[in-house]
């Protein structure tokens, strides 16, 4: 028994040298001197217990997870008030990919810690980054997993309480490869697009049409169109909620959009709204249809986006911005309580899933929801394949002239530019909104494009070699910019400051 802290001592010496295999024979060794000596006090159990969570985490380094998770629960058998096993078997069980016993490990890990001692801050950052890694991967993996070449090449980890999760190449990913392609969550096209767009455009994938549209025959005077007659009954998710004097029942005064519209009836309507209704119309629809799956799904999405404060953070912000703010979202804020609120009985037994429910409903709730719109919706554009000529503002040294005068010395103030006929559109991407920005990304993307025509797809393309073990990354503005408009669009527009290697210089 004197040996023991020497054997664990020098274990510990060989693991931060990266032996793995020699600190795992001498820990072994150690375990089996305290055993032989027969004591079964509690100092021995303790001893036992910090030797065998060492093992623990050795197996763990040479990626022997079963062993590893057998060796924690034995540390944790040895003296159950500790908290460090508990880290080790939810690591364990998230590496075989049991992440509800993951959870709960890392919550029991957070309950031992003594919070007044000083050092174990660390351990409990560590367990609670830990717990909603497994949160983050429960809900994600079987979406990659659905999508085996999305699964064998990509994986998605929580970083911590700041940059929260991000996107990983699981294998080396060599430049110009595919590395996956995302179909959004929901879509909308732009109020400009669409006004200006609507008689040429599918409404549901936003694609030019060609042929002659097939109108919406929900209701007289609607001016939804679609490509195909697949567009219009996968359009009918969203539509049939929100089409205008729809007759279906689904639409009553208290539904969730009318309420909403209602609502909105005085704010100018903006792209933004417009998603949120797509996601109110999603939401209600699943729910309505009792399409549990596919509702906790959607759900799990939005709740699985990074939120933040958007308009506490800007300068113009004020009370009133707040106010308007919490009219435009109460109804989906009540769909989302009348949601959870029936998944709480079900599902949220602990205190601590308890009170993050709470803090999903926070006052702050609707300035997060507008900051989750924000930063994880995407821009995609959407090209007609034909040109069209547009007429220009002159542009001279001084400044732009105004459309139709003609200056002092007879210049003409406009001109004309041809151009390729596109329309934009915003989307929510379960997968492509895991991925973080880097000013010299390792990744581009663009709309998928299949016979000439772009589609609402994004794909994402390796700009280098990339690999495994690194974080995918692209840029969410045009990195050629300076580095003051970099910063000021990533500001304004997702709310962080960006630190990456190029910014940091
Ligand atoms: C589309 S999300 C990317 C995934 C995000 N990390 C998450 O957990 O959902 C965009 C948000 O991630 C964070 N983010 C992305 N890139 C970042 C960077 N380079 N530095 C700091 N935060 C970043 C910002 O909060 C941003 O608003």
């Amino acid at each position: 028994m004197t040996n023991t802290p020497n054997l664990k001592d020098l274990g510990n010496q060989f693991y931060t040298k990266g032996d793995y295999d020699k600190a795992i024979e001498l820990y072994k060794q150690g375990i089996q001197e305290i055993l032989d000596s027969n004591k079964t006090n509690e100092e021995s159990n303790n001893q036992l217990s910090l030797i065998t969570s060492n093992l623990s985490i050795s197996y763990y380094q040479i990626k022997r997870y079963q062993e590893s998770l057998e060796t924690a629960l034995k540390s944790i058998e040895y003296n159950p008030k500790s908290a460090k096993p508990y880290l080790r078997a939810g690591d364990a069980y998230i590496a075989l990919s049991n992440f509800k016993d993951a959870k709960e490990k890392y919550l029991l890990c957070i309950k031992n810690i003594n919070t007044n001692d000083e050092t174990a801050k660390n351990l409990l950052t560590q367990a609670s980054n830990s717990l909603q890694n497994a949160k983050m991967k429960q809900f994600y993996q079987p979406i990659l997993e659905g999508s085996p070449s999305l699964y064998n090449r990509v994986e998605i980890k929580y970083l911590d309480g700041i940059r929260e999760k991000a996107l990983f190449a699981k294998v080396p990913i060599e430049k110009g490869e595919i590395i996956f392609s995302d179909l959004p969550f929901i879509h909308q096209l732009s109020v400009d697009s669409f006004k200006l767009h609507h008689n040429d455009i599918c409404s549901h994938c936003i694609k030019f049409i060609d042929t002659a549209p097939i109108k919406c025959d929900n209701s007289i005077g609607c001016k939804y169109q679609y490509c195909s007659e697949n567009c219009k009954s996968d359009s009918f998710i969203y539509h049939s909620q929100s089409c205008m004097n729809n007759s279906d029942s689904l639409v009553s005064s208290n539904h969730p959009i009318s309420k909403y519209r209602a609502m909105v009836e005085n704010v100018p309507t903006s792209t933004q709204l417009l998603l949120v209704e797509s996601l109110i119309s999603k939401i209600s629809y699943l729910l309505k249809t009792k399409q549990a799956k596919n509702c906790n799904l959607a759900l799990g999405t939005i709740t699985h986006l990074k939120r933040g404060p958007l308009m506490a953070q800007q300068s113009s912000f004020n009370g009133k911005n707040l106010e308007d703010l919490q009219k435009q979202y109460q109804p989906l804020l009540s769909l989302l309580e009348e949601a959870y609120g029936l998944k709480l009985k079900e599902h949220l037994d602990d205190q601590l899933l308890k009170n993050e429910f709470k803090k999903l409903f926070s006052v702050d709730f609707y300035d997060n929801l507008l900051g989750m719109i924000n930063f994880n919706s995407t821009s995609t554009v959407i090209k007609s394949g034909k040109k069209i000529q547009i007429e220009v503002p002159v542009v001279t040294n001084n400044k732009t002239t105004g459309k139709g005068k003609k200056s002092n010395n007879n210049q003409p103030k406009t001109t004309t530019k041809i151009i390729e006929n596109s329309c934009w559109g915003v989307g929510l991407f379960p997968i492509f909104s895991c991925m973080n920005h880097s000013c010299i990304p390792n990744v581009e993307i663009s709309n998928e494009i299949v016979d000439g025509v772009t589609s609402v797809r994004m794909v994402v393309k390796a700009k280098k070699n990339i690999p495994a073990g690194s974080e995918i990354l692209h840029s969410y503005c045009d990195e050629t910019l300076s580095n003051k408009e970099r910063k000021d669009i990533l500001f304004s527009q997702y709310g962080f400051k960006c630190t990456c290697n190029k910014c940091s210089k």
